[in-house]
């Protein structure tokens, strides 16, 4: 049997310039699919990108009983009978959807299974608070080599402590209490846009949440939730990684689609860089005619500068003049890609210490997540494997910016949550094939 693989060719082509419409985020789409799962009629979710992970998480609620309609930019999920109270092994390791999809089950048939999950293997990343809270809901959770198996009759609120304010941990306490009996108190909660984002959906199919002061968040679960259609927001991160994309080539690019308050921090921080910026209602762009200079930055919560934000920055930051530092405090492991980085000509230096900010979790752990970087530097093409989806995008970025061509490989990455990225890119004027071997 011979299997194909999937490369990009670059051939840099100057200053990438131009306009990029983004669409709603892969870290949203599949979430709201799930929460859909929920509602007693269609749901439907417009201006959806068109991403691998919408695919999988389509596949997953299809072998469950749900029907999932996609028409480019909506996904129509029209619930039906449980046919299987899980997510198909098939499924292992694909993404970390199916944690999500444990509190709806139990609601909808009292059982469930998913098989482990994977993700991008940026960091340990441990699915203890999803465990713990689905206990305190009053699930049996049992944890086996091949996945999670849980069984509920009820599932009754409960107040949860999050130990780390964890997105997806959130998801699953939000989606698991809008059905519960009584009420549930999430303490230490995320409020990453995509959370808000999928409330005010929950809302809308009937959810009672709110919102208090020092990341609380109340929900008086309901006995029913019925269908609602939404307009997802534009991706943060996408739109964040094509400004950089103008700037990291001395180019300008226009963001469409991603509304100014999901970009407040970073759009500081390049600022701080030398960006100039021009915002309107409609679309943001940067440029620097003058030049950037070095920053240091450390990777946070919401509203702090995300984690997802950090490769494109550290391949800025190769083109900024001066030393920069990066302290990644979300993911331990989120620096693998550096050597890749390095071998194009990066001038990066890893340190397990907690650089540009104070101690995080990860002090003392070894784990080698500060970075020093010193600009500029001149990049050279080179013959990378992407290992994960932020990273790839960051190896697209360095090889736009560099001299003479570069191959990409592990192009599904990036294709699992970016949105139709060759033609995005062809757009600003990049030389990107994407080849077949
Ligand atoms: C807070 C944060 O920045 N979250 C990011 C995280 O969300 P994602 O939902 O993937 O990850 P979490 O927010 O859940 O994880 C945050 C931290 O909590 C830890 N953890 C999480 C769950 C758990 O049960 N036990 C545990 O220890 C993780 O290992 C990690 O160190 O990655 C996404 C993809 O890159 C980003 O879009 C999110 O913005
Ligand atoms: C790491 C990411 O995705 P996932 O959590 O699905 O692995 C990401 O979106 O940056």
């Amino acid at each position: 049997m011979t299997t194909t693989e999937k490369l990009w060719e670059i051939e840099p082509s100057g200053p990438l310039r131009g306009d990029v419409t983004v669409r709603g985020a892969k870290n949203a789409v599949s979430k709201h699919m799930v929460a859909a799962m929920l509602g007693d009629g269609p749901s439907v979710i417009r201006n959806a990108p068109d991403v691998g992970e919408a695919g999988l998480t389509a596949a997953m609620l299809e072998h469950i009983g749900m029907r999932v309609e996609r028409d480019d930019s909506e996904i129509t999920v029209v619930p039906g009978p449980v046919a299987n109270a899980g997510v198909a092994k098939a499924f292992t390791g694909l993404n970390r959807i199916p944690i999500l999809m444990l509190g709806p089950l139990l609601h909808l048939a009292g059982e469930a299974f998913v098989p482990l999950v994977g993700g991008d293997p940026i960091g340990r990343r441990p699915v203890d608070f999803h465990v713990d809270a689905l206990r305190a809901f009053g699930a049996e959770v049992d944890i086996a080599e091949d996945g999670i198996h849980a069984r509920a009759k009820e599932l009754r609120g409960t107040r949860i402590d999050l130990p780390y304010p964890s997105v997806g941990a959130t998801e699953t306490v939000l989606l698991t209490a809008v059905r519960a009996k009584g009420r549930t108190v999430i303490r230490n909660a995320a409020t990453e846009p995509e959370i808000v984002e999928l409330a005010l959906f929950l809302q809308r199919m009937g959810a009672g949440i709110s919102f208090s002061p020092e990341r609380r968040i109340v929900v008086e679960g309901v006995e029913r939730l019925h269908g609602a259609q939404t307009r997802l927001g534009g991706d943060r991160i996408e739109a964040f990684s094509y400004l950089v994309a103008g700037l990291v080539t001395g180019g300008e690019v226009r963001v469409h689609g991603c509304p100014q308050d999901r970009l407040v921090t970073p759009i500081t921080t390049l600022a701080r860089m030398g960006a100039e910026f021009q915002i309107t209602d409609d679309w943001i762009m940067a440029s620097a005619p003058n030049g950037l200079r070095s920053a240091a930055v450390q990777t946070d919560t919401h509203p702090g500068f995300a984690t997802d934000w950090q490769t494109p920055l550290m391949v800025l930051f190769t083109q900024a003049s001066g030393m920069s530092v990066l302290h990644e405090t979300v993911y331990e492991n989120r620096l693998a890609y550096v050597p890749a980085l390095q071998s194009m000509g990066a001038e990066i230096e890893v340190y397990d210490t907690c650089l540009g900010g104070p101690a995080c979790r990860y002090h003392d752990t070894g784990a080698a997540h500060s970075a020093v970087v010193r600009g500029v530097s001149k990049l050279r093409g080179g013959d990378v494997t992407m290992p994960d989806i932020r990273a790839g995008f960051s190896a697209v970025l360095a090889g736009a910016a560099a001299e003479g061509p570069s191959t990409l490989r592990g192009v599904h990455h990036i294709e699992r949550g970016y949105h139709r990225p060759v033609e995005q890119f062809q757009k600003l004027g990049l030389n990107l094939r994407s080849r077949e071997v």
